[in-house]
């Protein structure tokens, strides 16, 4: 049993009321899980307020309290502790719990609006390749070492973020990446860790209907970096606007990458096809099997990482040349015919243009580019438009079809989409609601060369339609309708 002073080490306490010296089940933030024995941390939500839930969790049994503000009403036997922020107050008391994990390995936070998923699974895959055992959060899954989780979350809360180390440090694991968003960082969820280094990928326009304005969401990420200590390395996308700023008051070791500006680690796309990306790293050339050129700051910053964290160059040029696609982010395969399909996660308008952009860049122009997407249920209907405009003014056909409709009416969904179809390209364009038979279709009409983007599930292995969620998973569904069509 650990006690609560214990749990309680360097975090900020305003006043105490009741003794510290008990003993702790377990750690608490939500009065629905507490059990005899818990401390409960009350938390000021987006939602609800925990402190309103205080005299609950105590009569479910909690001992003691961690709050912004002690109730007027106090139990004798319970121990209420106020702090200035009960999430900062939750980070730390989870590492201490855990035994100070991220102590333990070597700790790498990604963070930027774009990248993230992409640099930390593909840094895992190159950590395992080179032998190490290795850890990943990730917004897919959650890995400790070959051992396989569900992740519900980008960036975990702190005490599942500390949960898994612990469960890392048990098997050993050396080297751990983690996606840092934005959310995670504004929510407190990565404070009290200690981090070997932190990667800056780039910032666009997102997530503003969260935090305010442009300029708050930048400097929650930058906050990230702030709180590096001098020991971890810093590395930064020189060519990003905000890249300087990520790090102009951090204390970690400054390093950056670019193509277009004078940097540490130094690329330059030398070849750029649906074959691959040849790239000249400093003044090595490496061929990849990933493709796009936001592909070519992913491995920049992989390669920097790699470097930083003590691998020989030469290794790290033949692993970075083995890497595998992530799963959902660009992931594609060339079919017999040599028809590309290409699989990503694309679900904002953003996202799509980007993604369609970087395919145009690289086909020629006899290659018919065919889109299969749609939107979600229940989410943003602003976006809806948008994204239809774009697909089909970037491709040589649109199929719009469903996303995952939730509890929305699929048809309505996809007729906002067609809403955003200029006249000119209205011709393009097809809804064929059900994405299975949409795929299919757009198997039946792309031929060799032809293109094929599945776009807005990526990584999904469902669909969620009227409240349920179904099997379905677009790589391996075009796979088979390719294969079923000889193509
Ligand atoms: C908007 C947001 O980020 N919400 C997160 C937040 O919940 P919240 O602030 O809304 O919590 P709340 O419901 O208001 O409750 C406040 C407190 O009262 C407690 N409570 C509530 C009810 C009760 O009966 N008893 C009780 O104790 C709650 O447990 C909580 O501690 O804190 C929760 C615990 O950490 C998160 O699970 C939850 O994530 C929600 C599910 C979510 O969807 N978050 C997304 C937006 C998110 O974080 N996304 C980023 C990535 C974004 C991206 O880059 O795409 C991520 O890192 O995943
Ligand atoms: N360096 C990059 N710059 C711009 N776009 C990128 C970059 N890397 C990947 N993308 C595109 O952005 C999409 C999301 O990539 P990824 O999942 O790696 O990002 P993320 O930062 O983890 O996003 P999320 O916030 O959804 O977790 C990909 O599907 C790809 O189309
Ligand atoms: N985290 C996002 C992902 C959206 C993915 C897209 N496939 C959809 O279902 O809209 C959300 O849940 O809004
Ligand atoms: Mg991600």
């Amino acid at each position: 049993m650990i006690e609560l002073k214990d749990i309680l080490y360097k975090v900020a306490i305003n006043a105490v009321a009741g003794n510290t010296v008990i003993d702790v089940n377990k750690i608490e933030f939500d009065s629905r899980k507490v059990s005899k024995g818990d401390v409960f941390v009350a938390i000021k939500g987006t939602i609800s307020d925990g402190h309103d839930y205080i005299e609950k969790a105590v009569k479910q049994g909690a001992m003691s309290v961690i709050c912004e503000k002690i109730p007027e009403h106090i139990e004798n036997d319970v121990t209420y502790v106020e702090v200035d922020n009960a999430q900062t107050a939750l980070a730390i008391m989870a590492s201490n719990y855990y035994g100070s994990p991220s102590k333990n390995l070597r700790l790498i936070g990604v963070t930027g609006t774009n990248g993230k998923t992409t640099i930390a699974s593909l840094l895992y895959q190159l950590f395992k390749k080179a032998g190490f055992k290795v850890g990943l959060l990730s917004t897919i899954k959650i890995l400790v070492d070959d051992e396989v989780f569900e992740a519900s979350h980008t960036t975990p809360d702190s005490l599942t973020i500390n949960s898994f180390l612990k469960k890392m440090n048990d098997v050993g694991v050396e080297y751990c990446f983690m996606e840092v968003s934005s959310h995670g960082v504004h929510q407190k969820r990565t404070e009290g860790l200690e981090f070997a280094g932190g990667i800056f990928t780039n910032l666009s326009h997102d997530h503003l209907d969260y935090h305010n304005t442009f300029s708050e969401y930048r400097d929650v990420k930058k906050a990230f970096f702030d709180g590096l200590s001098d020991k971890a390395f810093a590395l930064t996308n020189k060519d990003d606007k905000n890249g300087a700023y990520m790090l102009q008051n951090t204390k970690a070791k400054q390093y950056s990458y670019a193509l277009k500006s004078y940097a540490d680690y130094r690329g330059q796309i030398l070849e750029n096809s649906l074959q691959g990306l040849l790239l000249k790293i400093n003044d090595h050339e490496v061929w990849t099997k990933l493709i796009g050129s936001f592909n070519a700051y992913n491995l920049l910053a992989i390669f920097g990482t790699a470097e930083l964290l003590g691998l020989e160059t030469l290794e790290t040029l033949q692993l970075l040349s083995s890497l595998q696609s992530v799963s959902g982010r660009f992931q594609y395969l060339i079919s017999e015919t040599k028809i590309t399909a290409v699989v990503d996660y694309a679900h904002t308008p953003d996202a799509l243009k980007n993604v369609l952009e970087t395919l145009n860049d690289i086909r020629t122009n006899n290659e018919n580019l065919i889109t299969v997407v749609g939107c979600g249920g229940d989410r943003d209907k602003m976006k809806r438009p948008v994204m239809g405009n774009i697909a089909s003014k970037l491709s040589n056909k649109a199929i719009f079809t469903s996303d995952n409709p939730r509890t929305e009416n699929p048809d309505r969904i996809i007729e906002d989409v067609e809403k955003g179809v200029e006249p000119q390209d209205y011709k393009k364009t097809i809804s064929i609601t059900d994405r299975k038979q949409a795929i299919k279709i757009a198997c039946q009409l792309a031929e060799t060369n032809d293109i094929i983007l599945i776009a807005g599930k990526g990584h999904e292995t469902y669909q969620e339609i009227d409240g349920n969620r179904i099997d379905f998973d677009d790589f391996q569904i075009v796979k088979e309708e390719l294969k079923k069509l000889n193509k």
